[in-house]
Order: C-alpha cells, then structure tokens, then sequence
C-alpha cells in the first residue's frame, strides 16, 4: 500500500544511499532570471554542458515591467537580469527559452501548466520556493536552491532526502463566495507557517476533488506558505481534462499510455501518512491576513487576536507586526479603507481569477481612492481575457489591464506599493516590505479584492 507520494517518488529513483539523499531523476525542470544566473556560471566554470536541454523551460517574469514591454526596460538591474537570461539561454542552446513579449511569457508557475509541460506522475522543479503549485496535476514539484539548479541542468537529476508525508482532507463543501484561496488561507491559519515543515503534503476530500485545475493550483501554490516541502492533488478526470490538447502533452498513442499510467496514481486505500489532518469545508468563510506572515489570517467578519488571545512566546512578534500595518489588537478590519489591489501572481494570476473579479465587479464602478493593478499571470491569460470579453466589462467598470509578471507580488519591477499604504493583494506573501519598502499587504482571494476595488474599504464579497 503506498501513498500518491511514494508511487511517484519510487518510480524516479536513479539510485539510493542508505541512510542518505536520493538520486532522483527530474521530468521537467522550469527555470526564470533571479535564481539561474549562478547556475550557469556554474556550469561554464566547470565546462559542463546542460544534459537535456529540451527538459527545461524558461521563462523572464520577476524583473519584468508590466507596461511598454515593447520598449527597452529601464531599470539597469532589472534589464541586467534579462540580458544574462537571454545569452545563458542562447550559448547552452536552450530551445524552450520564453523571453519578454514572448506569447508563451509570464510567470514560471503559470506557462507551465497552461502550455502542457506539466503533468501527473511527473517530478518537477525549479530555483522558486512556489514550485509547489504544480503539485496541482498529481506531481511532485518543489522549489530548489541555485546550486541545485545547477546540478539539474548538468544531470537531469537531483540529491534529495524522503520527506515525511501528511494527508490534510477537507469534507464538505465550500460556501458560496468562498474561494479556494480562502480555504488554503483558513489551512494555513490554523496551521501556522511552520505547521507542515518537513512534510510534503497530499490534499484530499469532497471540497478538494470539487475543485477546478486553477483552484488546485492556487491550494497547492500555498503549500509553501505553511512550511511544507510541496503539495500534490491526486489525478482525475479535472486533471485528464485540463491537460489534453496542451501544446506539450503527450499525443496520440503516448496520450493513451500516459492517461493509463496516471490513472494509477491515487494513495492506495489504507496507505499511511505520518501525519492526518481534517476541515470542515463548511467552517470556512472568505479570509483575509491582518499580520506581517501569511499564516496571521482571520475570516472576513472576525476581529484581529487580542493579545491575551496570543501565545505569550509569539507576543513580541505579533506587536511588532500589529505596529508595522497600522492596526490594534482585538481590531475588526472589515469597513477599513484600502489604497492598492493587486489581482495577480502565481496564486491567483489565472484567468478563472480574472473571471471571479470581472464578475464582481460587472456593471460596478472602482472607487475613486483605490489604484487597481490587474497583472494577467501570463500573455496567454492576456489573451483569454480579451478573448472572453472581460477587458471590455473591466475597463467599464474603470479599471485597467497591465502585461503579465511577477509584479507587485514581490514588487522587484517599478509596481511598488508606497510606504504605510494598504493593499488587499491575491499573491502569497504579506511580509514586512514584500510589495515595496514600508508597504502593508493584505492577502484575499480574488473576490475580497474586487469587493474592496468597488468600495475602497475591506468588503465580504458576499453582502
Ligand atoms: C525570487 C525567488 C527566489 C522567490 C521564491 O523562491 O519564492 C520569489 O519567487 C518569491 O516568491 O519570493
Ligand atoms: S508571482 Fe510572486 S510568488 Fe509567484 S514566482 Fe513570482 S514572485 Fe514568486
């Protein structure tokens, strides 16, 4: 009886030391312009070649400007970046290389999947701690460090040690108005961010299997915000569905061969974990973070912690992130006037997002005080959204679409979220400075940010 993890971990051993890492051989390695550099360099040091150039998929997207991307990008850094990219995908003959303006452009976790490099069964990585959404398709994906990038190119394989497995199920359905970014912001505040280190998790039940691939992805892409190795989503027919037909999936014959092998890769009835954890679906309601870590999270209606309801270790830390976001123990956010919303990132960059905010926001208009920024995660979501109609009702509405990237996410282009301002953001990650020097960010799903685009103020996208 094995586990989804397991069946997938033992059928890449190359080689295995008792006691010691893996050998573990890598199906698709993704790679982008912050963390390859070095890995290159590496490789030139020592007169390496890549071993599989065809394995690896490259894609520009954190230094990336989301307006004139036609035009030379300004910031000498940032265009550094770009240009060291371009020439290591150039001399190592690099044929998957997805540059600025590219179609196939955007960010690493979303041209993945929507180009078909992703698949179940398959190992996955990349120089980026959100590898994990690509767990989504039954896979396992994790991020890797530069030297390992390195080891990859050179080898196809990696060195890694087993980790531990958790099983984390959620019954029942989730609420009307309840996105999937909720329920894995709900995980992660009853978990907390160190609650799954060392694990790689599988999530399962009713309200998991009812998800969408885009869904999935956003759950599985916030594994890491909670500690965990990776997370995975055993393959059904939503996944089957999802990837036929992708440019790089399996055709034909091998299509039929591969949907037999995937349809294996579920955890056998009885398999153990080292560790279960069960929701109720039903208990969740849409989130928001009121803290500097993505695991201080709270439902829409609630009130912040008050300090006696705080862990007298975490005191010192929870003051120090109540003073740098400008609110009071015990506060209720709701009704709290907002500056900034960013729609975007690798969380919640894909075009059911943008459908979720456009239907929202339909026939509304964007408060006056609030400046939107609407990043699509990649020039194909682009794309869709015009293709759907979406822009029309979105500029309608008084908003505007920028090109696709990182962005405000991480704020390593111009998009910067002033000092002392407050963003309600769908990307993962609230830390002290993440969306520019002094920025406050509140993480939601992409309703809360279109409720709080029309009304300027944190908003239950279900009144
Ligand atoms: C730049 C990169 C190393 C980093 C990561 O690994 O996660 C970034 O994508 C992030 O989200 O902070
Ligand atoms: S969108 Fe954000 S989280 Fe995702 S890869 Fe880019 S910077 Fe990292």
């Amino acid at each position: 009886m094995k586990t989804l993890f397991d069946k997938i971990w033992d059928a890449h051993v190359v080689s295995a030391v008792k006691d010691g890492p893996t050998q573990l051989y890598i199906d698709r390695h993704f790679c982008h312009e912050v963390t390859s550099p070095q890995a290159f360099n590496g490789l030139r040091a020592r007169g390496l070649k890549v071993f599989r150039p065809e394995k690896t998929t490259l894609t520009a997207d954190h230094n990336t400007p989301t307006i004139d991307q036609d035009q030379p990008v300004k910031d000498p850094i940032s265009k550094n970046q770009l240009d060291t990219f371009a020439k290591n995908a150039a001399e190592f003959n690099l044929p998957l290389f997805f540059p600025l303006g590219h179609i196939k452009n955007g960010v690493v976790h979303i041209i993945g999947p929507e180009n078909g490099f992703t698949h179940p069964g398959a190992t996955i990585v990349c120089g980026d701690s959100h590898t994990s959404t690509h767990g989504a398709f039954g896979a396992i994906a994790f991020g890797i460090g530069t030297s390992e990038v390195e080891m990859v190119l050179a080898t196809q394989c990696i060195l890694q040690s087993r980790p531990k497995t958790m099983r984390i199920t959620f019954n029942g359905k989730l609420g009307k108005g309840v996105t999937a970014k909720d329920l894995a912001l709900y995980m992660i505040s009853k978990l907390t961010t160190g609650g799954a280190t060392g694990y790689f998790v599988e999530y399962a039940g009713e309200a998991i299997r009812n998800l969408s691939m885009e869904e999935r992805m956003t759950v599985c892409n916030l594994s890491i915000e909670m500690g965990a190795r990776g997370g995975m989503i055993a393959p059904d027919q939503t996944t089957f569905d999802y990837v036929k037909g992708r440019e790089f999936a399996p055709k034909g014959e091998e299509w039929e061969k591969s949907l037999a092998y995937w349809k294996t890769l579920k955890t056998d009835e009885g398999a153990k974990f080292d560790k279960e954890i069960t929701f109720d679906a039903a208990d969740i309601q849409p989130m928001i973070t009121y803290g500097t870590n993505p695991g201080m999270g709270m439902g829409i209606t609630e009130s912040i912690p008050t300090l006696s309801e705080v862990d007298e270790a975490g005191r010192i830390s929870f003051q120090k992130s109540m003073e740098y976001m400008g609110f009071q123990p015990g506060d209720k956010l709701e009704g709290k006037s907002i500056d900034y919303v960013f729609l975007g990132s690798c969380t919640n960059g894909r075009i059911e997002d943008f459908r979720a905010f456009t239907a929202y926001v339909k026939g509304k208009k964007k408060a006056d005080n609030v400046v939107a920024w609407l990043v699509p995660g990649s020039w194909m979501v682009e794309k869709q959204i015009r293709e759907e109609g979406l822009l029309d009702i979105l500029t309608e509405a008084g908003f505007a679409l920028r090109q696709p990237g990182c962005s405000a996410c991480l704020a390593m282009n111009d998009d910067k979220v002033p000092a002392g301002k407050y963003a309600v953001s769908t990307s993962n990650r609230n830390f002290e400075g993440r969306q520019g020097p002094g920025a406050r960010t509140i993480l939601a799903g992409p309703l809360v940010a279109a409720a709080a685009a029309i009304t300027g103020k944190i908003t239950d996208p279900r009144a």
